[in-house]
């Protein structure tokens, strides 16, 4: 057995003094066994938290995958190991949110992002695809749209929805008859097809074409909000969530498409966690409702696309509204 081998067994029994000795000893701790694990995995699997622990500290990567794409948190998740679970959470948390602060002085300079709306884009009965079989938008989420827009639409009055797509949260928004329905789209295709498709003629609906970056201005204050985009990034959310204070009026509810790492079971307790951490930090609050989503997502559903970009059997919808109010 070489030295590596001899940590993975460590981290597998439980020998923190072990471990630590390997540590002190300068071992690389980000290396994978024959099978692909990583000790970190190994101390998550058999619930050993205070290997976790110095194993994180030591420099392992919280989001290593198997070949099986399973991380140290899935393990832990999967076996209820509550304490090594959580060790790895609030890793996984503090992590992304200085990754973040990284992403966003990056992002300053990169200008990403546009890519999408330059291109082509094609529609279907059941989806529209990006140039790269991609999903933008598909059918299944229906029900879904239908629950984010019963949860924004609670309080009626003017309700502003960001990104159109296929219209299943406007159809449904309209459902409610709100005195005010705006909608911001920045896909010059997308945008032609709303107008095709009669949305510029209904006396309650407002459309602004662009990004919702650059037609803030246009914006006024509403009762419910939806935000629902694609070719962006968690930055992107993020950085939108900083305007909540501004448009959204005292009371009202805002919603979010919650995709965030949809592969990962672990990843997205992270980023649900994350996002209602950063939402916090701008004075709302997000309760996460549970809705199955088995029903509506059969495998036959992902033929011919590309990135399958939701894998998990529950769906947290997040209602938010303003820490005063709620
Ligand atoms: C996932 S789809 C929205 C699906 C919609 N919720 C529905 O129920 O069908 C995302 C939409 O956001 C649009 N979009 C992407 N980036 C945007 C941006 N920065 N501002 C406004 N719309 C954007 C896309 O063109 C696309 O139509």
């Amino acid at each position: 057995m070489d030295e590596f081998e001899f940590l993975c067994e460590a981290a597998k029994n439980g020998d923190v003094d072990k471990v630590k000795s390997l540590i002190n000893s300068g071992i690389d701790v980000t290396y994978f066994d024959s099978n692909g694990l990583t000790p970190l995995m190994h101390a998550a699997k058999h619930g050993h938290a205070a290997i976790v622990k110095d194993l994180l500290e030591a420099g392992a990567p919280w989001n290593a995958l198997s070949p099986s794409n399973i991380s140290a948190g899935d393990f832990a998740m999967e076996a209820g190991h509550q304490d090594a679970f959580e060790t790895l959470l609030n890793a996984g948390i503090q992590s992304e949110l200085i990754l973040g602060t990284i992403a966003r002085k990056e992002k300053s300079n990169s200008g990403y992002g546009e890519n999408y709306l330059e291109d082509r884009v094609s529609f279907s009965e059941d989806k529209i695809m990006d140039s790269d079989s991609k999903a933008i938008m598909m059918a299944w989420e229906k029900p879904l749209m239908e629950a984010h827009a019963k949860a924004v639409c609670s309080g009626g009055g003017h309700i502003l929805n960001i990104g159109f797509g296929m219209g299943l949260v406007d159809a449904a928004i309209q459902q409610y008859n709100p005195a005010m329905h705006t909608i911001v789209e920045a896909h010059s295709e997308v945008y032609e097809r709303m107008i095709r498709n009669g949305w510029g003629e209904k006396d309650n609906v407002k459309i602004v074409f662009g990004r919702w970056q650059d037609v803030l201005s246009q914006l006024g204050t509403y009762d419910g909000i939806f935000f629902d985009t694609y070719g962006e990034y968690y930055e992107d959310l993020r950085e939108f969530h900083q305007h909540l204070p501004a448009l959204l009026k005292p009371g009202g509810i805002y919603s979010f498409f919650n995709g965030l790492c949809g592969g990962n079971a672990f990843f997205h307790v992270v980023y649900c966690n994350l996002v209602s951490l950063e939402l916090e930090h701008v004075g709302y609050s997000t309760q996460l409702i549970p809705l199955p989503v088995k029903d509506c997502l059969g495998e036959e559903v992902w033929q011919g696309v590309r990135h399958k970009y939701w894998q998990l059997d529950t769906y947290y919808l997040p209602v938010c509204q303003s820490i005063e109010d709620s």
